[in-house]
């Protein structure tokens, strides 16, 4: 019975404790990282992330986000090493941002936000049967969280950013949205979204990519609301702002 939440006054991250008391828990995301106070791990391996055979199968408006969601009947696109004991299978990727000229990522760093930030979603399919149960384990979920900074257009982006209007669309592959550099932060954290299940292992790039204020714009574009409601509520900063670390450790 999934309640309804969403960014508003009345329905947002302020409020979600009322429906979902795990917000105010011990491993909840975003964060503010601190570089400096990160925590070298000599024992981190780089991240490898084979995306070249995925399928992706539908693009669609979901009231919070714009979601991306991929076949995820085997391993053809995983994300493994690093922080993860086993391969993540890829589920699903959507963006977070900002209003107009405004920051919109759910992380920051040392206190600055970016103009969204777009999140790759994974699961790990070797220890549970499902995505959902995997959703609720500790070490069931892996996200890739990507930096989006205003610039030149992304090369790239315009595959989603055409096809927003359109909603349906078939073969992309997330690889070309990452940036070259695959250096990471990790901490043990939660979805950001309810229900906010601390079920996810975090693996934020250092390195932003770049995208235009139009390519943004375009996001902006989608609502909140279906197309039956009157009052059209257009769909921007659709983030949580970051959570108390608590204690946790983010290492590099
Ligand atoms: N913003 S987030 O932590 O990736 N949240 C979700 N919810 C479902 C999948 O990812
Ligand atoms: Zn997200």
């Amino acid at each position: 019975t999934g309640q309804r939440w969403g960014y508003g006054k009345e329905d947002g991250p302020s409020v979600w404790y009322k429906n979902y008391p795990v917000a105010e828990g011990s491993r909840q995301s975003p964060i503010d990282i601190v570089p400096n106070e990160a925590s070298r791990d000599r024992s981190l391996d780089p991240i490898i992330i084979n995306y070249d055979q995925c399928t992706s199968i539908n693009i669609s408006n979901n009231g919070h986000s714009v979601v991306v969601e991929f076949n995820d009947s085997d391993d053809r696109s995983v994300i493994k090493g690093g922080p993860l004991d086993n391969p993540y299978r890829l589920k699903q990727f959507h963006f977070h941002w900002g209003g107009k000229g405004c920051e919109g990522s759910e992380h920051t760093v040392s206190g600055t936000g970016f103009a969204s930030e777009l999140h790759l979603v994974h699961w790990n399919a070797v220890k549970y049967k499902t995505f959902g149960e995997a959703s609720t384990a500790p070490d069931g979920l892996a996200v890739l969280g990507i930096f989006l900074e205003t610039g030149d257009d992304h090369r790239w982006l315009h595959m989603i950013t055409d096809v927003l209007y359109m909603v349906k669309y078939k073969g992309f592959n997330p690889k070309c949205l990452l940036p070259s550099r695959l250096h990471y932060w990790t901490y043990l954290g939660s979805l950001t979204t309810p229900p906010l299940h601390e079920s996810v292992i975090w693996i934020v790039l250092k390195e932003p990519i770049e995208v235009s204020e139009k390519q943004l714009g375009m996001f902006r574009m989608l609502l909140f609301t279906g197309e039956e409601d009157d009052q059209r509520l257009r769909m921007e900063n659709n983030f949580r702002p970051p959570q108390p670390l608590k204690g946790r450790i983010v290492r590099e």
